[in-house]
């Protein structure tokens, strides 16, 4: 392990796999981020405790994507989107990130908390054998990861230095670790427009009626418009434990497997449904960025 940045009681550090953590020691605030498998955020802890969910059966080989944590869809949201694979290459590309800087931020004005950083990057186009499909397109994108004491913001840029636009989708697809799906609901839906990714055709369409959505079966949904911020509260004790915030990204996906698509995924435990939901902003429909343009799209996790 070396030791990449050391400052005013925050540290970056960096395995021979090229995997970084991040730290904030005194406040038990940490995170770790592969940049030999995408740009892949596997674990975050806020006073020592897990937020993300990884599962037992995920593949750390890079030959297909890492099964929980924080991937990264590019250059598409599922199959919302011409490239073959869905949600694009970039979440299990392996060895093409760059490592950019990491710096300490000290202390954002209105915060009162300090704030280490990581930048890393991928840049484009892309040929075999590095993807299967090839990508003809130049891009930049851009992602920093900034860690709070309570906080993560994950900010990606795609710069487009072509002379031809660029269109493509993006996501977060974050993987939470809740202690019991069933007993967790989502706040600040109600009234929302979304699509039933599992019900085909116009009668897939719907409006969310609850204050809370809660996860009682298979769940896909895609949230048109919803606010930028929603929370994840426990049922049981009816406090909310997290925010989701997202800026200038269009749409929010829900995801739970539940029993059986669960069973069908080989890189997850049957029973590890109970144990997850994502929560993931998704600018699903393709962003159109002309020549020499740029675009940013942000996501923020509190533990409340
Ligand atoms: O298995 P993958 O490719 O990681 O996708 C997992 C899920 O990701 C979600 O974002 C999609 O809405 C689901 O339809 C999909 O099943």
């Amino acid at each position: 392990m070396e030791i990449v940045l050391t400052s005013a009681g925050l540290c970056v550090s960096r395995t021979d796999n090229n995997a970084y953590t991040l730290s904030i020691p005194d406040r038990g605030a940490s995170c770790q981020i592969s940049s030999t498998i995408g740009a892949h955020l596997t674990s975050w802890k806020v006073n020592d405790h897990e937020m993300i969910f990884l599962s037992e059966r995920a593949d750390l080989t890079g030959r297909i994507p890492i099964r929980g944590g924080i991937p990264l869809c590019f250059p598409q949201f599922s199959k919302f989107g011409p490239y073959p694979q869905s949600h694009g290459f970039a979440r299990n590309l392996t060895g093409a990130w760059r490592f950019e800087r990491a710096y300490n931020e000290g202390v954002p004005q209105g915060f009162n908390d300090p704030c280490v950083v990581l930048v890393l990057s991928l840049t484009g186009p892309l040929d075999t054998p590095r993807v299967s499909t090839p990508y003809p397109h130049p891009f930049v994108l851009t992602m920093t990861f900034r860690l709070y004491a309570t906080r993560i913001a994950l900010s990606a840029r795609v710069d487009n230095p072509s002379p031809e636009p660029l269109a493509f989708g993006f996501a977060y697809h974050p993987y939470f670790r809740v202690e019991e799906a069933t007993q967790v609901g989502v706040r600040g839906l109600q009234g929302v427009r979304y699509k039933d990714q599992l019900v085909a055709g116009p009668e897939g369409e719907a409006t969310q009626a609850g204050e809370l959505l809660t996860v009682d079966r298979e769940v896909d949904r895609i949230y048109r418009g919803a606010p930028e911020r929603v929370v994840l509260e426990d049922l049981r004790t009816h406090a909310a434990f997290l925010a989701v915030e997202r800026r200038n990204i269009s749409d929010l996906v829900v995801w739970n497997p539940w029993v059986e698509k669960s069973k069908t995924m080989k890189d997850f435990q049957p029973e590890e449904y109970h144990k997850m939901i994502c929560i993931e902003p998704a600018q699903v429909d393709l962003v159109q960025c002309a020549p020499g343009g740029s675009w940013e799209g942000q996501m923020v996790l509190s533990r409340l």
